[in-house]
C-alpha cells in the first residue's frame, strides 16, 4: 500500500528551531528540534540571542539559523525519516525579525551545492550578518515618529493593526541607590528597518532585499528569496490591513532619502493566499537529503499565526499559550484594533482576522508567587507547582471569604509589562464591587497565599477585558464568552490554572489542552502545508483540517468552563480590574513620566 504522503512544518523561533513531520491525517510522525545554545558551535548567544546593553540592541546571527536548518534535516534523517514522501513544506517563524540580503543573495541560493552545507555557502547572502530580534529595544525615536505620523499610536493601530511598540522613562524603577533602566521590547520591523537605513546607510543601500524570519525559512527551501507572508508582514507596521498593501505614508518615513520605490523592492509584494505553491524544493534538498522533485514550498507564516493553526479554531474559539509569556489569540472576523492589542490578517482565510494580545509577565510572574509560597510553607516538594495549586483552589473566589468582603485584585509585573505598558512593579487592592469603591492596600491580605489565585486571576481579568468586545454570547441567554478555551504551552500541564480560565473566561464547551503541547506552531505549519497541496478549489483551512482532525486523539478537556454565577461575579471583577489597571497606569504617570495608554 502506498505510503501517506508527508508535510513538515519548521518553528524557526527565538531559542531552537523544530521541525515537525505530519502525515495527511494530520498525525505526527517525526519531531527534530536543534536548540541553539545547547546545539550550536562558533556563536556566543545566549538564549538564542546576542544583546548590546549599551544600545539596548538583541539580535541573532542569521549563519546560526544555517547550521541549525542543515542539522534539524540531518537528526530527521537519522530518524528515518524517507524524505520522499513529504510533498510539501511550510514554516513559522518568530515574528518580527528581518534579514537583510545583498545583490549575491539570489545567485548564492539559486546555486547551492549540496556537497556544502548552508553556513558555509550563505553568510555572504547578507548585507547584515545579524537579524534584530523582538526583544530588542533600540528603536525608542523610530517607534515615537512612527506613533506620531499618522496622528497618535490608535491610528497608527487602526492603520497596521498595532501601534509601535516602545516605552519612555517608565521603565526606569528605583532599586536602593541605583536607577535601573529596564526597555521594553520595540519589535516590530518598521521602526527597526527606519534605525537600520539611519544608523547603516551604506548597508541598507547595498539590501536588495529584506525577509521575516518566516519568508526567510521558505527563501531557504526555494532557493530564491520568497515573499512576504499575508499575515506575518502585519508585524511590521509597514503593511495598512484594511487596504491590504503597504502604508505609503509610513514607508515614507521608514525609507528616509532613499525613497518610497526603493524599500517596496527590498520588501516585494505580498501574495493574498496563505496556501499559494511558491515553487519546488531547491535541488540542494534533493540531492542532499533525498527529497523529491515534487516537494513544493508553502508560504511560511509567524510563529503566533502558526499557532492558531495547530487546530480548526473557530471565531468564537480563544487560545492561551501559557509559556514564559502568555499569548492569547482568536481568529475573528471583526477588525478592531487598538493601542493595546495587535490585529493581524488571518494566515489562510480571508475575511478573517487574528487577535493578538502578547504579555511580558506570565510563567516567570507565577514562578515568583510559587517559589515564595514553598519558601513561606518551607516545603519544596517534587512536583513544585503542588503547593501553589492547592492554595490557589482553596481560596474563595476574588478572596471574597464572605459576600460582603471585599474583592482581592492585583497587578504582579516583575518585568516591565506590554499589557498595560508599564513599568515593573507590584501593586494590590481592594474592590468593592456594590459601591465601586477601589482602596491600594493590602489589608485582609495574606501574603504570599492569597497571591496564588490572585496572580491567575488578575491576568485571566486582563485576557477577559481585552477580548470581551470580541466575543459573541453561544446563544440559550448566556452572555459572550468563547466556545472554548485552549491552552498551549508549558502552563497548560497546570489543572488549578485550566480551571481558573474556565471560571474567568468561560467557555461554554470546557477548557482544553493540545496534546502536543508545545510543538503547537510548529504543527500549525505543517498543517499549513497539508492544507497548501491537498486543499480542493476554495477549501477553507477550517474545512479542511476540520474534517480530518480526530478530537479525541488530538486534544483533552481538561476544566469545564462557563459556570452560571461564577462568569458573573467575574464580571463584575473586570470592572473593577479595569479602573485598578487605569489608576494604577495614572500614579506610576504621575511619578514617573509618559506611560502610553492601557
Ligand atoms: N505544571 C506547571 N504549572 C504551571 N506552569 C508550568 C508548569 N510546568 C511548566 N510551567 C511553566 O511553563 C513555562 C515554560 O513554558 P514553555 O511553553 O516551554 O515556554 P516558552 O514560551 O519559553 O517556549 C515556564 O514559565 C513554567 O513556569
Ligand atoms: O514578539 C512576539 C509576538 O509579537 C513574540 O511572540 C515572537 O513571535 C517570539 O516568539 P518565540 O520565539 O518566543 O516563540
Amino acid at each position: 500500500m502506498a505510503q501517506s504522503p508527508l508535510y513538515i512544518g519548521f518553528d524557526l523561533s527565538t531559542q531552537q528551531l523544530k521541525g515537525l513531520v505530519v502525515n495527511s491525517e494530520l498525525k505526527v510522525e517525526y519531531i527534530a528540534k536543534f536548540d541553539f545554545d545547547a546545539d550550536s558551535t562558533g556563536f556566543p548567544i545566549k538564549k538564542g540571542v546576542i544583546t548590546h546593553e549599551a544600545e539596548h540592541e538583541v539580535f541573532a546571527p542569521v549563519a546560526l539559523w544555517l547550521q541549525a536548518l542543515d542539522s534539524v534535516l540531518s537528526s530527521l534523517r537519522r530518524q528515518g525519516l524517507d524524505f520522499r514522501r513529504v510533498k510539501g513544506i511550510s514554516g513559522a517563524g518568530q515574528q518580527h525579525g528581518s534579514v537583510y540580503w545583498n545583490s549575491e543573495a539570489e545567485g548564492l541560493l539559486r546555486n547551492l551545492d549540496p556537497a556544502r552545507s548552508l553556513e558555509e555557502q550563505l553568510p555572504a547572502a547578507f548585507s547584515h550578518p545579524y537579524s534584530p530580534n523582538w526583544q530588542d529595544a533600540s528603536t525608542q525615536n523610530e517607534c515615537d515618529e512612527f506613533d506620531a505620523l499618522l496622528g497618535g499610536p490608535a491610528e497608527l493601530a487602526w492603520a497596521t493593526g498595532s501601534k509601535a511598540h516602545h516605552v519612555r522613562v517608565h521603565t526606569s524603577r528605583r532599586h536602593g541607590d541605583q536607577l535601573l533602566t529596564e526597555p521594553l521590547s520595540q519589535r516590530f520591523t518598521g521602526p527597526q528597518i527606519l534605525r537600520f537605513q539611519r544608523k547603516h546607510p551604506d548597508i541598507y543601500q547595498k539590501t536588495t532585499r529584506i525577509s521575516l524570519v518566516s519568508s526567510f525559512i521558505a527563501s531557504l527551501f526555494l532557493g530564491h528569496i520568497a515573499p512576504f507572508d499575508i499575515s506575518d508582514v502585519c508585524g511590521m507596521n509597514l503593511w495598512n490591513i484594511t487596504e491590504g498593501t503597504y502604508d505609503d505614508k509610513v514607508l515614507e518615513l521608514c525609507a528616509g532619502r532613499f525613497g518610497v520605490d526603493d524599500l517596496k523592492q527590498k520588501l516585494g509584494d505580498v501574495p493574498e493566499d496563505g496556501g499559494l505553491h511558491l515553487g519546488p524544493v531547491h535541488p540542494y534538498y534533493i540531492q542532499r537529503y533525498g527529497f523529491g522533485a515534487d516537494c513544493t514550498v508553502i508560504p511560511a507564516t509567524g510563529d503566533n499565526p502558526a499557532t492558531i493553526l495547530a487546530l480548526p479554531l473557530r471565531p468564537s474559539d480563544a487560545m492561551v499559550s501559557l509559556g514564559t509569556s502568555t499569548t492569547f489569540l482568536m481568529s475573528t472576523p471583526s477588525y478592531k484594533p487598538d493601542p493595546a492589542t495587535h490585529f493581524f490578517n488571518h494566515p489562510t482565510t480571508a475575511g478573517l482576522y487574528m487577535f493578538m494580545l502578547c504579555y511580558k509577565n506570565g510563567g516567570l510572574a507565577r514562578e515568583h508567587i510559587r517559589d515564595a509560597i514553598n519558601e513561606n510553607l518551607k516545603d519544596t516538594p517534587a512536583q513544585p507547582w503542588a503547593n501553589f495549586d492547592q492554595i490557589a483552589l482553596q481560596t474563595p473566589a476574588m478572596g471574597q471569604r464572605t459576600p460582603t468582603d471585599a474583592m482581592k485584585l492585583g497587578l504582579f509585573f516583575p518585568r516591565p509589562e506590554i499589557v498595560p505598558n508599564i513599568r515593573s512593579g507590584q501593586w494590590r487592592f481592594n474592590y468593592d464591587p456594590t459601591t465601586g469603591q477601589l482602596q491600594e492596600t493590602t489589608e485582609g491580605w495574606t501574603t504570599p497565599q492569597d497571591e496564588a489565585r490572585a496572580i491567575v486571576e488578575s491576568q485571566m481579568l486582563s485576557l477577559r477585558l481585552r477580548s470581551r468586545g470580541l466575543t459573541q454570547s453561544p446563544g440559550n441567554d448566556l452572555p459572550a464568552q468563547p466556545r472554548r478555551v485552549y491552552l498551549v504551552g508549558g502552563g497548560s500541564k497546570n489543572q488549578a490554572i485550566a480551571q481558573l480560565a474556565g471560571e474567568i473566561l468561560g467557555g461554554v464547551e470546557g477548557v482544553y489542552k493540545l496534546d502536543i503541547g508545545d510543538n503547537a506552531c510548529a504543527l500549525g505549519a505543517a498543517y499549513k502545508a497539508v492544507w497548501g497541496m491537498e486543499r480542493e478549489p476554495e477549501q477553507t483551512f477550517e474545512h479542511l483540517i476540520g474534517q480530518r482532525w480526530r478530537e479525541e486523539e488530538f486534544i483533552e478537556k481538561i476544566a469545564d468552563g462557563y459556570q452560571r454565577g461564577v462568569f458573573e461575579k467575574y464580571g463584575q471583577a473586570v470592572e473593577g480590574f479595569e479602573k485598578m489597571e487605569d489608576q494604577v497606569v495614572q500614579q506610576v504617570r504621575a511619578t514617573s513620566g509618559h506611560v502610553d495608554g492601557v
